[in-house]
């Protein structure tokens, strides 16, 4: 019988992903997207960690069993960290992909190739229903790029360019984005601790 995991998120790209790289090792990922009729979760954090425990800790306790959570977000130096931890409400509550990418591009009209650094961070938190947590990060460096390239993965992937791949993240194929995202890289350092996860 194969591993069941339960991860506290509703956004498709991420479970596809966390489902991609836990099958991996022959585990079963349940996500919110199987239990629709679960309510949202407040996100109010103002860190990734706080964020994801929230997530994690709510669905723990409703579920009675234990539960990880992914909170992440596009880290632009340019914009001094922004958007952060309000990546996926940047333009707004509507939580628009689109409209986030036009925003970020608009604060960065007439910044230079080279002052377009950028990362992408994600936090796992891994929460039992008494409380006991663990966290596991993870970061994947790149350049936002000056307009929109290529249709593949979610959010902020069209404008965020890989110097070693001279594509952005949405023009790679999911198994090259898993193998380097900062998902893949948390999902690592999970997997090294993974006597944690019963
Ligand atoms: O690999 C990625 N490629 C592109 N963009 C990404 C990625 N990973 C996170 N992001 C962006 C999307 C969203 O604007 C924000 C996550 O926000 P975050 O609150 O963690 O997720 P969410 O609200 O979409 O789903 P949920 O909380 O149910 O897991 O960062
Ligand atoms: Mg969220």
């Amino acid at each position: 019988m194969s591993q069941q995991i339960i991860i506290a998120t509703k956004n498709l790209g991420k479970a596809k992903e966390l489902q991609a790289i836990f099958a991996e090792d022959g585990w079963e990922v349940k996500t919110l997207l199987d239990y629709p009729e679960v309510p949202d979760i407040v996100e109010d954090g103002s860190t990734f960690e706080e964020n994801a425990y929230k997530k994690a800790k709510t669905i723990a306790d409703a579920f009675g069993l234990p539960v990880l959570a992914d909170d992440s977000g596009l880290i632009v130096d340019a914009l001094n960290g922004e958007p952060g931890v309000y990546s996926a409400r940047y333009a707004g509550e509507a939580k628009d992909d689109q409209a986030n990418i036009e925003k970020v591009l608009e604060n960065l009209q007439g910044v230079p190739m080279e002052k377009r650094t950028a990362r992408f961070h994600c936090t796992l938190a891994y929460v039992q229903p008494s409380g006991e947590h663990y966290y596991f990060n993870g970061t994947c460096p790149g350049l936002i790029a000056e307009s929109p390239q290529g249709s593949g993965g979610f959010g902020y992937d069209p404008i965020f360019y890989l110097k070693e791949k001279n594509k952005t993240m949405a023009e790679i194929t999911s198994e090259e984005k898993n193998k380097i995202s900062h998902r893949a890289m948390a999902i690592k350092e999970l997997k090294k601790d993974r006597h944690l996860i019963k």
